[in-house]
């Protein structure tokens, strides 16, 4: 493909080297009047300080000369970094073919004979500026693609590097957050314990246990079925205090705690550290009687510990005074949760009135009452509770409750 005449006329200057300044005249003549910048030299070694000291864009060569030839001329054009690109066209009267196979084996592009034919010269010397500027470009146009292909390369690396550090940096994003969102979980799993359950026993508190009693209430009146209440006060307890210490005062409300909640073991039953050395236990589906007999339970296990209270006026161990109130709150319209809770709380201090170391009950003859914790017939969700009385034992257990006036 031959480019367009401007192009070619405006891509530099072409080199004509001929020993003869008629040759010379007529070939810068032709070149000249085409629109071509032609530049002279009269022999090889002129021919070569030229092209170095400004690079033609072709040049037309004559084989015969005096000095340096032609053949001479060309070798060293093509060793010389800055020269071996530019294409040589062979211009001379020597048409063997072996002066034109030494001369493209020097470099040459092509050869045209002498004498000269304007015509032909224009054509071949258009042909070989046109593919020399078209190879020009493509180099250009192959280093700008290296260029781009390496940009690309070392961009791509950097992505994958850059995408690399991303997903290592989210894994470790990752990590910690689920390690900070454990220990946040940890931190209010422990609150909520702490905000639910009483330091020195262990035991639900006070706002737990206010929590849970609404709750049971509720589920009681919706499903009708009973629940029952137990207050237990330590009995002479600063006595107790004054007597062994703060500490021993303290170790003493662990023992009594562990020996109230090993009685509340079924599901729904709760036991809480009510006030300093006040407690409560919630019985769901539990009547009033058997909540007594759980009661006497508490009362006695915590006799059976027989930690010493040698200042008691009640007895010469620690003892607990319990009131105990229950209800089918369906069936009982006229009272509410915090009714039954004070109901639980004036039979204690009532069992407190009435000596200590004992259960507080509705008043009820103590016949009926003796006949009331035999075997019950009914609810088999009592029926356990059932099992922990016997008559046996009941007979001990009476002079320790108290039956009062509602
Ligand atoms: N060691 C210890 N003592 C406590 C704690 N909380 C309350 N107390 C003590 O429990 C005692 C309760 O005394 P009182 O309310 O007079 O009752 P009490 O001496 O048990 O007499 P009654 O209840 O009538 O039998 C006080 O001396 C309180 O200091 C506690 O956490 N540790």
């Amino acid at each position: 493909m031959i480019l367009d005449h401007n192009q070619l006329t405006s891509a530099g200057d072409i080199l004509v080297v001929d020993d003869s300044p008629e040759n010379l005249r007529f070939l810068v003549e032709i070149l000249t009047h085409s629109g071509y910048r032609a530049r002279p030299a009269i022999n090889g070694e002129l021919a070569l300080r030229s092209a170095q000291l400004k690079p033609p864009v072709l040049i037309l060569l004559d084989i015969r000369m005096h000095g340096m030839d032609g053949f001479e001329t060309c070798r060293r054009l093509k060793e010389n970094e800055q020269t071996r690109d530019i294409p040589v066209i062979f211009a001379s009267s020597m048409t063997d073919t072996e002066a034109k196979i030494k001369g493209f084996k020097l470099g040459a592009v092509d050869y045209v004979a002498k004498p000269l034919n304007a015509q032909e010269v224009l054509l071949r010397i258009a042909t070989h500026l046109s593919l020399s500027i078209t190879q020009r470009q493509l180099q250009t146009m192959n280093s700008l693609l290296r260029e781009a292909i390496k940009r690309a390369e070392y961009a791509n690396r950097a992505l994958l590097a850059s995408e690399q550090q991303l997903t290592a940096y989210s894994k470790n994003l990752e990590r910690l957050v689920l390690e900070r969102t454990r220990e946040l979980d940890e931190a209010n799993r422990k609150l909520t314990d702490l905000s639910e359950h009483d330091a020195l026993t262990g035991l639900a508190n006070r706002r737990k246990f206010d929590e849970v009693w609404q709750v049971e209430w509720l589920r009681a009146l919706r499903q009708n079925s009973p629940l029952s209440v137990i207050m237990a006060d330590i009995d002479d307890f600063k006595a107790y205090n004054d007597c062994y210490g703060h500490q021993a005062g303290d170790a003493c409300l662990q023992k009594v705690a562990c020996a109230i909640e090993a009685q509340a073991q079924r599901s729904g039953e709760l036991v809480a550290r009510y006030g300093g050395e006040e407690f409560v236990v919630i019985l769901p589906n539990v009547t009033e009687t058997n909540a007594w007999r759980v009661a006497e339970s508490i009362r006695a296990d915590v006799e059976a510990l027989a930690i010493p209270h040698a200042h008691s006026p009640t007895a010469p161990i620690v003892t607990l005074s319990l009131g105990v109130a229950g209800s089918i709150p369906g069936l009982d319209p006229e009272r509410d949760a915090s009714d039954l809770l004070a109901e639980a709380d004036k039979r204690l201090y009532l069992a407190k009135e009435h000596g200590r170391n004992q259960v507080a009950l509705p008043f009820r003859p103590v016949a009926t009452l003796f006949q009331r914790v035999g075997p019950l017939e009914g609810n088999p969700a009592d029926r356990s509770r059932d099992g922990a009385f016997s008559h046996a034992n009941h007979a001990s257990k009476i002079s320790n409750m108290l039956t009062v006036c509602k």
